[in-house]
């Protein structure tokens, strides 16, 4: 289980605003992270959340509202900043021909005390293609190795966007033991994902991001509470139950008959008022089971359907200020 945080604001985001052109797609975003946590930022596709993170990194110059990093301006002191801080690098931003060894020493030379990459190589599986050109590395290798360069210049905060997206399963569970690691070293954590499952087992809170503000800010299970039906309780009844009976009872959110299994959505008080009807009528409910909502169900109750027209009007991103 996620530890909580334990102090002072290590990032800080207030009132962040940030257009490309007409458009704003970051309107008023606010949140702290404290030091020592794993802090995740889930949205749709669109909604804002690598613009927001590459304010964080001073890759991007807010329009307004404040950014901090351990006190410091990403932008006015990118340097300071780029020392405490490891970003998970694009594609682009790695040379076709440098080795995976190649890479590890020149990024460890960027910072003034580095991690050992050997045991970090080792970690991440890296170690036996540490001869190998960049180019002819598979997808979730390139993923690995972004991740060491990420961690190689023992940063204070790591931003990871899309930290597992292309791994196995296999590779997707060693990362996220690896990330629990880090943050167990007192490494702060904000994680941009599209993985429910990665979210709810690593991250302490979660902003949730949609068209460019924040929809909830909340623990995994706090956000869980709030799907609008937590609960989804099912059985096939002895005897016939009339619908419009069940859909009167508090907290129902709907109530569905697939070839004589009933299916309930609603809250725990939902569930006791069926149990209390069903014993009040002699009926028994077979094949019963009561399952808790997922993020995934918070996570769209949330957050709005997404238009084509949400998607449109990017523009090629650049590390590059702008
Ligand atoms: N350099 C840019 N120029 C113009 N528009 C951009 C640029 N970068 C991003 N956008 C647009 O800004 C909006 C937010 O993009 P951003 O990458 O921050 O969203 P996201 O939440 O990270 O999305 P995804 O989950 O798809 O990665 C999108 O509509 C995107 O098309």
């Amino acid at each position: 289980m996620p530890s909580q945080a334990s102090s002072a604001p290590i990032i800080e985001v207030s009132g962040l605003t940030k257009a490309y052109g007409e458009r704003t797609v970051v309107d008023g975003v606010s949140f702290e992270v404290g030091e020592g946590e794993i802090f995740g930022i889930l949205g749709p596709n669109g909604a804002g959340k690598t613009t927001t993170v590459e304010c964080v990194e001073g890759l991007r110059v807010p329009d307004s509202g404040r950014v901090r990093v351990a006190g410091l301006d990403p932008v006015a002191d990118h340097d300071r900043v780029t020392e405490l801080l490891g970003s998970q690098l694009q594609e682009s931003e790695l040379q076709a021909k440098i080795t995976v060894r190649e890479a590890l020493e020149l990024y460890s030379s960027f910072y003034r005390t580095p991690a050992d990459w050997r045991p970090l190589a080792e970690r991440l599986g890296l170690t036996d293609r540490l001869g190998a050109r960049f180019a002819k590395l598979s997808g979730g290798q390139k993923q690995r190795l972004f991740i060491a360069l990420a961690l190689v210049g023992n940063p204070r905060v790591v931003v990871l966007d899309e930290l597992t997206t292309g791994l196995d399963p296999r590779a997707r569970r060693d990362t996220w033991e690896l990330i629990e690691e880090v943050r167990a070293g007192g490494v702060t954590v904000l994680l941009v994902t599209h993985f429910m499952e990665e979210a709810q087992r690593l991250c302490d809170r979660i902003a949730v991001i949609d068209k460019g503000r924040i929809a909830a800010l909340d623990s995994p299970e706090g956000l869980i509470g709030r799907a609008a039906n937590p609960s989804v309780m099912s059985f096939v009844p002895s005897a016939p139950l009339d619908p419009a009976e069940l859909a009167a009872l508090p907290g129902v959110g709907s109530v569905g008959d697939k070839r004589g299994r009933i299916e309930i959505t609603g809250t725990d008080e939902t569930v006791n008022a069926v149990i209390t009807l069903l014993v009040r009528r002699g009926i028994t409910a077979g094949q019963l089971h009561v399952v808790d909502a997922t993020l995934d169900d918070a996570f769209l109750d949330l957050t709005e359907e997404r238009t084509p027209a949400d998607e449109d009007g990017r523009e090629t991103a650049s590390a590059a200020t702008a």
